[in-house]
This record gives structure tokens, C-alpha cells and sequence, in this order.
């Protein structure tokens, strides 16, 4: 059986969103799942071979790019995003028990949450102290040991999970708010016909220099569909590219796209080749 892991306790977001990752993937049946409690932790599991599959969040609509999922992947070296999966996520207000909101002192919640849920903060729960955690499941669990007035955001089951009340639902600031998963595995995942390409490079700091990589690009007419900037972590001012182009990366337009890098001697990781997931509209 192949492991599968996720960033957990159980009831978190992630798990939710596998749950019906692995009803369209069924070919990926039966699974191990392993929860984890942070996502560099998890894939760094999955890097040296402790389970075969990681499930991790990617961007959202409301709050962007999870930074620490892409830096993570970008600093190892052998693994490689395989599928993507778009997953609605609603947040809720849970507390240990009904309470009206001016009297809540904490709101515990991962990073992520509280910032798709800033209006809402700002509006109904200016008075409480945010505190940041792992994991909403962990957020969730934290408020459920104790008896204080302090609530959690966390996904709907978290509530039935952890026995706690459902104080609101739906806070997040975009009411259509997706999460873009991905499965993180040791191999390339093979074409599918509808694919896409994420490679990240680095580019020095020079007059032209991302022009230059478009610029392949564009005059192989080669789709981007996405580009995302990260800081290099070297020093100030100096970022990575996070770039995701159509098609699979062994057609000849993207090889010689990555050809005319090595030429020009910019650094391009490859992150994945994948099938595009395609969302249904009526729901992002
Ligand atoms: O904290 C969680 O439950 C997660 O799985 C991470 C997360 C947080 C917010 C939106 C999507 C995923």
C-alpha cells in the first residue's frame, strides 16, 4: 500500500481537500494516509523516501502563494509535482461552546486562514489576539483541551472532530475562495495530452534578464499561464521565478526552451510536468 501525506492533525484543510483528491484519483487506491505537522516536514518525508506521496497546498484565490510549499520545493531536488486538484475551502468560526463574538480573547488559526479571513478579523473580531498555528486542525485541537473563550477557523468537520460548536461559516473574505493542490511524488508524472510545466529559475540581477527568459518563450509560443516571484533568500532585492507554461516538458518547444537556458546560463529547476486540472467554473 502506498503512503500518502498530508499536512495534518486530522480535520485540517488538507485532509478535506484529499478526501476528494483521491475520489477523481482512485487509480492512486489504497493508501496509507500519514498526517504531518508542518509542510516542509512532509516533504522533506516524501524527499527521503518515508512515504511515496505528499499532498500539499499551493496558491488560494484570496491570499496567493503558500510561500513555505514553494520554497520547500524548490530546494529539493528530486521531487516533482505530478497532479493538481482545485479545492473550494470555506472557513469556520469554531469555539468550545456558543459565545458572542465581542467576548472572544483569541482566534487561533494557520497563516493561511486568518489571512483569507482579514475582513472578517477586522470587523467582528478586532479585539481578539491572533495567534498563528501549524495547521487549523491544530488551531482546532488547541481550543478544544481548554475552556476559555477562544475560538479556532478551521473547516467544517474540524467542529465534529475536535466537539466544537460551529459559531459561523463561510468568513473567508472571497466567498469562492480555492486552494491549488498538489501530489508531490519521486517521478515525472507521464503526459496526459493537457498538460502543464512548472519550472522555477534564477536570473541574475541585470538589465533585461527576465525579458530574456520570456522572451524563449514567446517565440516558441509557448503559453505562461502563471508567474510567481520568491525572494532568494541570498540577499535583498534578488528573487526566484516560479513559472508555469502549457504543455509537457519533453515536446520539443520546451526542450529547447530549457536548451537556450543552459545556453545562457540561467539556472531552470524543473518543478513538474502534470495534466491541467480544470476546476468547474461554476464553483471558482
Ligand atoms: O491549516 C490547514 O488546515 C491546511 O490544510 C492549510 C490550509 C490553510 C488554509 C487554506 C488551505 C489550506
Amino acid at each position: 500500500m502506498k503512503r500518502m501525506g498530508y499536512l495534518g492533525p486530522k480535520g485540517s484543510f488538507s485532509e478535506e481537500a484529499l478526501h476528494y483528491f483521491v475520489q477523481v484519483h482512485q487509480d492512486l487506491l489504497p493508501l496509507d494516509y500519514q498526517p504531518f505537522s508542518t509542510i516542509p516536514r512532509l516533504l522533506l518525508a516524501c524527499d527521503r523516501k518515508e512515504i511515496d506521496w505528499a499532498f500539499v497546498p499551493l496558491e488560494n484565490s484570496t491570499e496567493g502563494q503558500m510561500g513555505v510549499t514553494m520554497d520547500t520545493l524548490g530546494q529539493i531536488q528530486e521531487l516533482y509535482i505530478t497532479r493538481e486538484f482545485v479545492h473550494p475551502v470555506d472557513h469556520c468560526l469554531l469555539t468550545p461552546e456558543p459565545l458572542p463574538l465581542p467576548e472572544i480573547q483569541r482566534v487561533y488559526a494557520h497563516e493561511q486562514a486568518l489571512a483569507q479571513c482579514r475582513e472578517f478579523l477586522d470587523t467582528h473580531l478586532a479585539q481578539a489576539e491572533q495567534i498563528p498555528c501549524f495547521s487549523t486542525a491544530e488551531a482546532a485541537g488547541k481550543i478544544s483541551s481548554v475552556r476559555e473563550p477562544w475560538a479556532a477557523i478551521g473547516p467544517r468537520r474540524a467542529a465534529q472532530l475536535y466537539h466544537l460548536h460551529l459559531q459561523e461559516e463561510r468568513i473567508q473574505d472571497g466567498v469562492l475562495n480555492a486552494t491549488r493542490f498538489v501530489l508531490v511524488g519521486p517521478q515525472l508524472a507521464e503526459m496526459s495530452g493537457d498538460d502543464k510545466t512548472s519550472f522555477l529559475v534564477t536570473t541574475e540581477n541585470s538589465p533585461g534578464s527576465l525579458y530574456r527568459i520570456l522572451h524563449e518563450l514567446a517565440v516558441r509560443r509557448i503559453n505562461m499561464t502563471r508567474i510567481e516571484s520568491r525572494p532568494s533568500k541570498q540577499k535583498l532585492g534578488e528573487y526566484v521565478f516560479f513559472i508555469d507554461v502549457d504543455g509537457y516538458v519533453f515536446s520539443p518547444a520546451i526542450q529547447e526552451v530549457l536548451e537556450a537556458f543552459r545556453e545562457k546560463s540561467v539556472f531552470a529547476k524543473l518543478l513538474g510536468s502534470y495534466a491541467k486540472a480544470h476546476p468547474d467554473e461554476s464553483v471558482f
